[in-house]
C-alpha cells in the first residue's frame, strides 16, 4: 500500500471527528461547497437514517477524488462458498448442544481476508437486519488491487494471531492481538498484513443489527469497564492509485466483484461520526467481586449491539481480562448455568479458568441457547478445595460473543477435523457428592 499519510489516531467513542491530510482539504463551515478545494467530490455516508434521533444518527462527510459511484461499474456473481449468512440452516446439522473446537487448519493455498473467511455459526436475516454470524479468518497474503465493503454487517474483527493493516475509506488501522477493530457497515476496506506478520488468523462478527455502543453503566458510574478515550479512530489517510482494481461487495448474502481503474480508497479528508475504529482490550477496566459470589459476566461488556428490547442484546462482546480474583467463601469460577441467550467464545491468549484443558487460544466453544454448561471436573474440583488467596488470574483472554438468538452451525464448522468429539465428556467426573450428610462425599 501506498499510504499518503501517517499513522495516527483520534480518541473517543462516537464523537464528531474531522481529519484532513491536505491542508484546506476539509471544507469550513459548510459540507457542500460549490466547488471543493483540491478539486474533490463531497459525499456523504450515512450510517442511519436521515431522522434517527440525535444520539443514535450517524453519517459522516467524505472529500474524495471521485464520487463512489465512479468506484462501481456492473456486479458480477462471486463466489464464496465458505462465507455463510442468515438465515442459513444447513440440512442435517445439528446445532443444539454444547461444542468446542480446536484451531482450524490452516488453508492449503494463500488467501487473503476475504477467501480466508470461513463462517461458523449464523443467526437470525441479514435483510431484516437481525442476527449475527460469526466467522474464523486464516489468511497469508494480502488484498492487493482487490477492496470490498459489506452492506450486510458492521464487522467486528478480533486478531488471534499476527497483526494487520486495515486500510479504509477513512483512514488506517493497524490491529494486533488483545485489539478489536470495528469496521462499519458499507465502508469499504482492503486487508493486508502488518510488517512482520507471515500469517493472521482471528475472529469476526458480522453484526447485521443495530451498531455496537458502550453499555450503560449504571451505578458503576462514569468510569472503568471500556472508557471511550480508549476507543480510536484513525486520521484520514488516501490512496492515489490509478491502476485497475477490483471491488467487492457483500450484499443480502451474495458477493459480487466490480472492476474500476482505481483505489477507491481516495478520501482526502472526512468528518462525521461514522467511522471505524479500534479499542486496546487491555485498556479494559474491570469491575468485580470484591467480596463473595461470581457476578454476571455482563460486567464485562465492551460493546453492545442492543435489539429493540432494552437489556435483550442482538450482540453483547464480552471479554475475560486479567484480573484478581479475591472473593472469599465463595466457588470463583463460572457457575454452572444454562442461558437463553447463546454464547460462542474464543481464546485470545492464555488460559480460561472454567476450562483445566481442551480450550485453546485460537480455539472456539459454542454453548447454544438453553444449552447447560460450566466448569470441567477438573476446574470444579480445584476450585472447591483450593485455598481462597487473592489470586492473580493473569495470561488470559478470552472473548464472548453473546447474542439473543439461538445460533445456527455451518456444515464447515460441524465437519471440521478440529471438532472435539469428547467435549462433553469434560463433564463425566461431576460424579454425585449428595450423601445425606450436610458435607457431601469429597474424597
Ligand atoms: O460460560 C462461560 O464460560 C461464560 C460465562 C462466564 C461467566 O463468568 C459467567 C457466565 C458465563 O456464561
Ligand atoms: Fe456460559
Amino acid at each position: 500500500m501506498t499510504i499518503a499519510n501517517a499513522l495516527a489516531y483520534m480518541p473517543g467513542f462516537g464523537n464528531d471527528f474531522e481529519t484532513e491530510s491536505l491542508p484546506g482539504a476539509l471544507p469550513q463551515g459548510q459540507n457542500s461547497p460549490q466547488r471543493c478545494a483540491y478539486g474533490l467530490y463531497a459525499e456523504q455516508l450515512s450510517g442511519s437514517p436521515f431522522t434517527a434521533p440525535r444520539g443514535a444518527n450517524e453519517r459522516s462527510w467524505l472529500y474524495r477524488i471521485r464520487p463512489s459511484v465512479r468506484h462501481t461499474g456492473d456486479f458480477r456473481p462471486h463466489d464464496r462458498p465458505l462465507w455463510k449468512t442468515a438465515p442459513h440452516v444447513e440440512p442435517g446439522v445439528l446445532s443444539l448442544g454444547q461444542r468446542r473446537w480446536d484451531p482450524a487448519p490452516w488453508p492449503e493455498e494463500p488467501t487473503d481476508f476475504l477467501s480466508g473467511m470461513r463462517t461458523m455459526t449464523t443467526t437470525g436475516d441479514a435483510a431484516t437486519q437481525v442476527g449475527m454470524a460469526t466467522h474464523v479468518y486464516m489468511l497469508s497474503a494480502d488484498m492487493v488491487d482487490d477492496y470490498f465493503f459489506n452492506a450486510d454487517a458492521e464487522l467486528m474483527i478480533v486478531p488471534q494471531e499476527g497483526s494487520l493493516m486495515i486500510f479504509t475509506e477513512l483512514g488506517c488501522i493497524e490491529l494486533s492481538p488483545l485489539e478489536i477493530a470495528i469496521l462499519p457497515r458499507g465502508m469499504i476496506f482492503q486487508v493486508a498484513r502488518a510488517e512482520g506478520t507471515e500469517r493472521a488468523r482471528g475472529y469476526v462478527c458480522e453484526n447485521y443489527g443495530a451498531k455496537f455502543t458502550l453499555p450503560e453503566r449504571g451505578p458503576i458510574g462514569a468510569n472503568c469497564l471500556a472508557n471511550p478515550r480508549d476507543f480510536k479512530t484513525p486520521v484520514a489517510a488516501f490512496e492515489d492509485k490509478e491502476t485497475p482494481c477490483r471491488i467487492h461487495v457483500k450484499w443480502c448474502g451474495g458477493f459480487y466483484v466490480t472492476d474500476v481503474g482505481q483505489s477507491p480508497l481516495d478520501v482526502v479528508a472526512w468528518h462525521g461520526n461514522f467511522a471505524p475504529y479500534k479499542y486496546d482490550l487491555r485498556t479494559f477496566s474491570p469491575v468485580g467481586a470484591i467480596g463473595f459470589d461470581h457476578p454476571d459476566p455482563s460486567i464485562f461488556t465492551v460493546l453492545t449491539a442492543p435489539s429493540g428490547e432494552a437489556g435483550t442484546a442482538n450482540i453483547d462482546f464480552v471479554i475475560f481480562p486479567p484480573r484478581w480474583m479475591v472473593a472469599e467463601h465463595s466457588f470463583r469460577p463460572p457457575w454452572y448455568h444454562r442461558n437463553i441467550m447463546s454464547e460462542f467464545m474464543g481464546l485470545i491468549a492464555g488460559r480460561y479458568d472454567a476450562k483445566e484443558e481442551g480450550f485453546v487460544p485460537g480455539g472456539i466453544s459454542l454453548h447454544n441457547m438453553m444449552m447447560p454448561h460450566g466448569p470441567d471436573a477438573s476446574a470444579f474440583e480445584k476450585a472447591s478445595t483450593v485455598e481462597l488467596k487473592p489470586v492473580k488470574l493473569s495470561d488470559t483472554m478470552a472473548f464472548m460473543f453473546e447474542t439473543r438468538f439461538p445460533q445456527m452451525l455451518t456444515g464447515y464448522a460441524a465437519g471440521l477435523t478440529t471438532l472435539q468429539p469428547g467435549y462433553v465428556r469434560c463433564w463425566d467426573g461431576l460424579e454425585r457428592r449428595f450423601d445425606g450428610t450436610p458435607e457431601g462425599r469429597w474424597e
